[in-house]
């Protein structure tokens, strides 16, 4: 029996995503999506996942997972880190990419963050996984996000060239949801 996990996010392509890699890679889950924009505070990306997580629980009112996607350039510190969404909408892709002119190194991490909560008042679990990369000119199609500037390391393509197969068997996503599954199937059942 697949355990059904109540996913809370606003954002489709996530989603989608996310539904691909439990589809294809990671077997015995299904998710049941919660579209609710949950506030996000300011601090480190484990601060902004884990009280994004305990709000999320408080909402939905039982165990519920939630996501949070950084992007971090090491020329600045790690940062825009989990501030990547509001850069992105406001500057874009090139805009991002002119950010780093001037500087030694275009590398970056991408960073996601699965957070687990077992339900309202329960202290949310934290699982990571971190993609090495650039940042590059923006090439193939821009669905999602950063995905055409973004290249991985040792890889000619950037995420929005890759197939959903390619961007999955090495993405910040895939390599977070692989531990939380591990953690999950370590469970007991009615948990
Ligand atoms: O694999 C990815 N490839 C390219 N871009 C991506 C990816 N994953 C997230 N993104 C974008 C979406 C958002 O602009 C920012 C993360 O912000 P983040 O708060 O985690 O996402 P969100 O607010 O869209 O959805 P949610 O309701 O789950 O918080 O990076
Ligand atoms: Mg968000």
């Amino acid at each position: 029996m697949p355990r059904t996990l109540v996913f809370v996010t606003g954002n489709p392509n996530k989603l989608r995503e996310t539904r691909h890699i439990l589809s294809s890679g990671l077997e015995g889950f299904e998710l049941e999506s919660r579209d609710l924009d949950i506030p996000e505070l300011q601090g480190t990306t484990a601060d902004v996942s884990r009280e994004k997580c305990r709000r999320a629980a408080e909402l939905v009112g039982g165990p519920c997972i939630t996501e949070d996607t950084a992007l971090c350039f090491e020329a600045l510190g790690g940062l825009p880190g989990p501030y990547i969404k509001w850069f992105f909408k406001s500057i874009g892709h090139d805009g991002l990419n002119k950010m780093l002119d001037g500087f030694s190194t275009r590398a970056a991490t991408a960073l996601c963050t699965f957070a687990y909560s077992a339900g309202p008042g329960t202290e949310p679990l934290l699982f990571e996984g971190r993609t090495e990369g650039e940042i590059v000119a923006a090439r193939g199609d821009g669905k999602f996000g950063w995905d055409p500037i973004f290249q991985p390391a040792g890889k000619d393509k950037t995420y929005a060239e890759m197939t959903p197969e390619e961007k999955d068997g090495l993405s910040h996503r895939y390599r977070a949801l692989d531990k939380l599954c591990e953690y999950l199937k370590a469970l007991p059942e009615n948990d």
